[in-house]
């Protein structure tokens, strides 16, 4: 068997990404404060079928993810097709895999396409970290439950008075692993600490990124894929990502004290994601369609692979594991690529990926192939920042990656980008673009 992927449909077409489009993203309970994650991706993707001057009726598929999920619509994409005009009869589900949530949705509308079963579909994804399922503790839970069915008086106090102050307090959902109890900047600690990733080069990681993403802002390249959203109830509106620090010096990063081992720690404030609001989306089409359409796509699906492993160690090591699968699946070397985009959820994440991108001893141990996946040029990864500086919207980031790769590699000419993201319960997502 091949280990070659043929991402086409049954005429041998590629898989076209017409177009992407994301909101800016916003540090928590800031400009989309009170927004929810329904009506920022009803934003975007409005807004992204109205600049692609394409008929909403035609989309036959809608696949869309939120990893904090908002329990009054709990198959947001449905939501998204009743709230955006298109016909009623679009099929629409979604997806969530943590923070690779848009690069699911956006295979899922791919191998939708490869089946044959559509033409053209819509993906992406959206979370606010503003507007939250605040919950209640499991005793409150419980004993609501049991209130329900008590009759007498009697019965309902009993059930009120087992309950202490504690248990009224709202829970917020955590950050964190289910089955580890370790929350994600915990994990980044260990990763730190195990791969020796000082804190001098986090922080220098995370000031590149700030710097980078700033000037690309200040040149004009974010301003075609990033809409201006004006925020219910339409008295304000965001026209800039607002976490990216323009002119930061590197010595302010410095002074930050480590917020998840407060003693021994080096993950700040600083070089972490902060958490985000925002919502991004991408149409897919058909090579044959997009052309007889008239669209002139911004680049095609090459390869994508995800992969899964432990969640006790090293857990948000993805890219290392997916990387090397997508670029087999591609015919490729990582030196072949033109561009390299890497999810930064942390900067000891980001760096301890790129350490066993150069490890040979970590190819052989664990991906059980003699070389090692290669070193990264520098010049080729992050070259516009990541989500260090933008942020970093759970299921939003995928296709903001997607998106911003394609259009960075149509100023350079053209050439194969990847894409790269962990993701929470040891997942890690990999996808190859190619742009003519
Ligand atoms: C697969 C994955 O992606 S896993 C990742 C999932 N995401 C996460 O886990 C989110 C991780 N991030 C977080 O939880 C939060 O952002 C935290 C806990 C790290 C920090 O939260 P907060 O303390 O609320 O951050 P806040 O924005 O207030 O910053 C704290 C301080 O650092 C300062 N600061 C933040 N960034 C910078 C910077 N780049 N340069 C200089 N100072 C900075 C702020 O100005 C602030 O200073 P102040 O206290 O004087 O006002």
């Amino acid at each position: 068997m091949s280990d070659r992927q043929q991402v086409t449909n049954a005429r041998g077409e590629r898989i076209a990404i017409v177009a992407g489009l994301r909101t800016p993203f916003a540090k928590q309970a800031t400009a989309f404060h009170g927004v929810s994650a329904l009506d920022m991706g009803k934003m975007v993707v409005n807004e992204l079928l109205s600049r692609s001057e394409l008929d909403p009726k035609l989309i036959e598929q809608l696949v869309y993810g939120q990893v904090v999920q908002m329990p009054a619509a709990p198959n947001i994409a449905r939501e998204i097709v009743l709230g955006t005009g298109m016909n009623l009869h679009t099929d629409a589900y979604s997806v969530t895999r943590a923070c690779a949530t848009s690069f699911q949705s956006t295979v899922n509308i791919a191998e939708s396409i490869m089946t044959g079963n559509i033409e053209i579909g819509i993906a992406g994804g959206s979370d606010s970290s503003s507007v939250l399922p605040i919950g209640v503790s499991r005793k409150l839970a419980h004993a609501l439950v049991d209130l329900n069915k008590a009759r007498t008086l009697g019965q309902k106090w009993n059930i009120v008075r087992r309950l202490g102050f504690k248990d009224l307090l709202p829970v917020p959902p955590a950050v964190a692993e289910y089955s580890t109890g370790l929350s994600m900047g915990q994990t980044a600690e260990q990763m730190a600490k195990s791969h020796g990733i000082s804190r001098a080069d986090q922080d220098a990681l995370a000031h590149r990124s700030h710097t980078l993403a700033s000037q690309s802002w200040n040149e004009g390249k974010l301003k075609d894929e990033v809409m201006v959203a004006h925020v219910p109830p339409y008295k304000s509106f965001i026209e800039r990502d607002n976490n990216i620090r323009d002119n930061s010096s590197l010595e302010s990063y410095a002074k930050l004290r480590p917020v998840f081992d407060r003693k021994h720690g080096s993950v700040t404030a600083a070089n972490s994601t902060p958490l985000t609001d925002g919502a991004s989306a991408v149409i897919l089409m058909s090579e044959g369609r997009a052309k007889a359409l008239g669209y002139t796509p911004i680049g095609y699906i090459k390869s994508y692979a995800f992969s899964a492993i432990d969640v006790w160690q090293d857990m948000l090591m993805g890219p290392s594991y997916a990387t090397p699968l997508a670029l087999k699946r591609a015919g490729m070397q990582l030196e072949d690529l033109t561009l390299i985009e890497m999810h930064e959820a942390f900067a000891a994440q980001t760096l301890a990926n790129m350490k066993m991108f150069a490890s040979k001893k970590f190819a052989e141990e664990k991906l059980g192939q003699s070389r090692a996946i290669g070193e990264i040029d520098m010049s080729k990864f992050n070259v516009l920042g990541g989500s260090l500086a933008y942020g970093h919207p759970f299921a939003a980031t995928g296709t903001r990656l997607i998106t911003q790769v394609c259009n960075e590699l149509k100023r350079r000419g053209g050439g194969t980008g990847l894409t790269t993201a962990c993701a929470a319960g040891g997942l890690g997502v990999a996808m190859i673009v190619e742009v003519e």
